[in-house]
């Protein structure tokens, strides 16, 4: 991996290996553009590919990565392998520098439009914790689990970019001790600490995807925190699943990582038992090395493993084509929430305070059985990249305010 000209530190945020794509806008000119981050500059991804006379000079030069979405996996090798080349090789940097702005100084949009929105369900140790606190009765895996990957469609119009604040969801609850539903303010506001994928190459209705066909389809990579109203939920949700409790608000973050950055970081998912029936199985491995972090006002509260997943996104990918449903580009879905095996690694307030009856303890004395006013959450993930470089993830923050 060539360094950059730019300087950047071996442990700085952002370095040549990550360069995700981001959509900007500066105090100076409010007009939204594509961006690469680089260290802690952004490249103005349409002016520098036109003073470098690059052929995909237009597709970058809309307001937001739409365009570039729709491209296609050759030209999406082609932007990649250009501002690498442009930000490592210092013939270019006279060309180059004149297209870089302070990453502090900019303001940070939802980098594309967003289509449909699917949300799984695919970590074992998430799925079996809520399973035993929301159905205690039952087996905690339901009997198709280990089948398919379960999912369900969720509310694209709500997904917002990071440092957008949640207003407190409103709605019906009932609480056990009430004989009837109860009308006001959720009073379990959860997180749920998650990675999206988003889809850049559409496919026809009535045509399958296959799982080996994931790169030529998904464009990138980022973090999602699925906001999730848990007495909403447990309330509403039989027969048919998540509905208010979890589409009145997601997160996501700003920086998409190009699938192509994840080379390294691309691990065996854990073993599969029963084996999946043939159109689930792939011929590359595509669990993901991704190390999250949970913090709730600055205090890490948990590290979620995303290697753990049981289901990745390729079999995600061809498990939601499988019907002949067709992808749009800028459709979103995210894994699922991301739990391992200890308690310091589940990836909601849910399972860390087991349904609140083992409130977690801050640093600062107070105790979280949910999410209080104010409270703002981050989730940030890193990587391996080549050559023992990092992958960075930025962040998904969001904070919350009181219901209206
Ligand atoms: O098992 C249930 O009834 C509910 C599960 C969830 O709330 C989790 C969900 O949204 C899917 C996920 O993020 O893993
Ligand atoms: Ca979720
Ligand atoms: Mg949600």
């Amino acid at each position: 991996m060539p360094d950059s000209w730019l300087d950047i530190a071996p442990d700085a945020q952002f370095g040549p290996a990550t360069l995700p794509y981001g959509v900007f806008s500066t105090g100076d000119d409010p007009t939204t553009r594509p961006g690469v981050a680089i260290g802690d500059q952004v490249l103005e991804l349409g002016a520098a590919a036109r003073a470098l006379d690059a052929p995909f000079a237009d597709t970058v030069s809309g307001p937001d990565l739409d365009a570039l979405l729709a491209a296609g996996r050759p030209v999406w090798d082609q932007v990649r392998a250009a501002v690498t080349a442009w930000l490592t090789d210092p013939a270019h940097e006279a060309a180059v520098r004149p297209h870089l702005v302070e990453r502090a100084s900019v303001t940070l949009h939802l980098p594309f439009t967003v289509a449909d929105y699917v949300d799984f369900y695919a970590s074992e140790h998430h799925a079996t914790n809520v399973g035993r606190i929301f159905r205690p009765e039952q087996e905690p895996l339901t009997p198709n689990w280990k089948h398919l990957p379960i999912g369900y469609h969720g509310r694209s119009g709500t997904v917002v970019v990071s440092g957008t604040d949640i207003v407190r969801p409103t709605g019906q609850r009932k609480p056990p001790t009430e004989p009837v539903p109860v009308f006001g303010p959720s009073a379990r506001l959860d997180i749920e600490a998650e990675v999206g994928f988003v889809v850049g190459t559409p496919s026809p209705m009535g045509e399958r995807v296959a799982v080996d066909d994931f790169a030529d389809h998904v464009f990138g990579v980022f973090l999602l925190n699925d906001w999730s109203s848990r007495d909403l939920q447990a309330w509403e949700y039989v027969p048919l699943g998540p509905f208010l409790g979890k589409s009145f608000a997601t997160s996501i973050s700003p920086w998409i990582v190009p699938v192509s950055a994840l080379e390294s970081a691309r691990v065996e998912q854990p073993a599969q038992d029963p084996e999946p029936l043939p159109y689930l199985k792939g011929s590359q491995p595509w669990g993901l090395d991704l190390r999250l972090e949970v913090r709730l006002n600055g205090h890490l509260i948990s590290n979620p493993p995303f290697s753990q997943m049981y289901w990745t996104a390729a079999q995600q990918l061809a498990h939601m084509t499988v019907n002949g449903a067709s992808l749009r580009t800028g459709d979103v879905y995210a894994s699922g929430t991301v739990s391992g095996p200890e308690v310091a690694q589940r990836g909601c307030f849910l399972e860390l305070t087991w349904s609140g009856k083992e409130p977690l303890r801050l640093p600062d004395g107070t105790e979280r059985a949910f999410l209080e006013d104010g409270d703002e959450v981050t989730i940030t993930a890193t990587a391996p990249g080549p050559e023992g470089t990092r992958i960075d993830f930025g962040e998904v923050t969001g904070r919350i305010l009181p219901a209206r």
